[in-house]
């Protein structure tokens, strides 16, 4: 008996994952507050989708459900309340390898250490730690220049990180995300922060990054963020998920002034940009 589920196991783990993400009511708890609460949501591989929502409907922690930086409550029958990739089990730096992650977070911690270069921040992600490797060994540092110049930013690659604009840092975390060719690609907020050009040149990068078939999950609340190829939105709303479908259906004043709690109203630019106003 114990040996057919053993074999279940291991024959789910070892075909090729379909579903990026799996969450089986999954309920998460801060103190007294409940962040998540019972969330059913599928985003499968090759589905570009965002995650769309005010400020602490529970983006960041669905983000963080996904990287197994956080944990749902256990179910009292052992289902497993999360999968990521078709397994529940993940050693957490295995998992980095087959997920790019772009946040305002790891920015921030990468900015702590002063002597850290670009090169040492994209060659970093094969060590999922914050760590300069790339002075000691010659091939990374030619790697992670080739990371630089697919994100056009190989003149960076000597600069300090600490030291980089908002913009020019975003490029070297993309080339750090994207060092082991991820099967999907998490962004949080990604042009927070950027000037209206930094911001159009990050998310043409990221645009062609998506038709290249590397999935991307867009957490955010700028709608100008929801460049064409995302496909699919995600709209939270207190921790629970208020829409989940195509974006037509979803991006509507209706669905975003009951997501804001008040009232709101997208329109688009002559350049297709949405952007999100207060109604009347
Ligand atoms: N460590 C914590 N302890 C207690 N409550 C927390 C903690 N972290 C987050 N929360 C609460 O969880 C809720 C969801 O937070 P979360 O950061 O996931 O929201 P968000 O949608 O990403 O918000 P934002 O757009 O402002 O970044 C918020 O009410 C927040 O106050």
């Amino acid at each position: 008996m114990s040996h057919s589920c053993d074999g279940a196991a291991r024959s789910r783990m070892n075909r090729s994952p379909t579903q990026l993400l799996e969450l089986d009511r999954a309920t998460v708890r801060r103190g007294a507050h409940v962040v998540l609460d019972a969330l059913d949501l599928t985003i499968p591989l090759g589905r570009h989708t965002a995650i769309l929502g005010a400020n602490g409907s529970g983006k960041s922690t669905l983000m963080q459900l996904l990287t197994r930086e956080l944990h749902p409550l256990a179910h009292d029958d052992g289902r497993a309340p999360v999968r990521v990739l078709g397994a529940h089990l993940w050693d957490v730096r295995s998992l980095r390898g087959q997920l790019g992650i772009v946040t305002q977070r790891l920015h921030e911690d990468l900015r702590t250490v002063p002597s850290l270069t670009a090169s040492a921040v994209v060659a970093g992600a094969t060590l999922g730690a914050i760590a300069d490797t790339s002075a000691e060994d010659p091939a990374l540092h030619a790697q992670a220049l080739a990371a630089l110049q697919r994100m056009q930013a190989a003149h960076l690659v000597a600069r300090r990180y600490a030291t980089l604009s908002a913009g020019e840092a975003r490029c070297v975390l993309l080339a750090r995300a994207l060092f082991h060719a991820p099967a999907a690609l998490l962004l949080d907020e990604p042009s927070s922060g950027l000037d209206v050009v930094a911001r159009a040149h990050l998310m043409t990068q990221i645009g062609g990054i998506a038709r290249g078939g590397t999935t991307l999950v867009l957490v955010t609340h700028h709608l100008e963020e929801l460049i064409p190829e995302i496909s699919h939105v995600v709209l939270l709303r207190a921790g629970r998920v208020l829409a989940d479908g195509p974006r037509d259906l979803v991006l509507t004043d209706a669905l975003l002034s009951q997501a804001f709690d008040a009232p709101v109203h997208i329109r688009t630019d002559a350049h297709g940009t949405l952007a999100l106003t207060m109604a009347g």
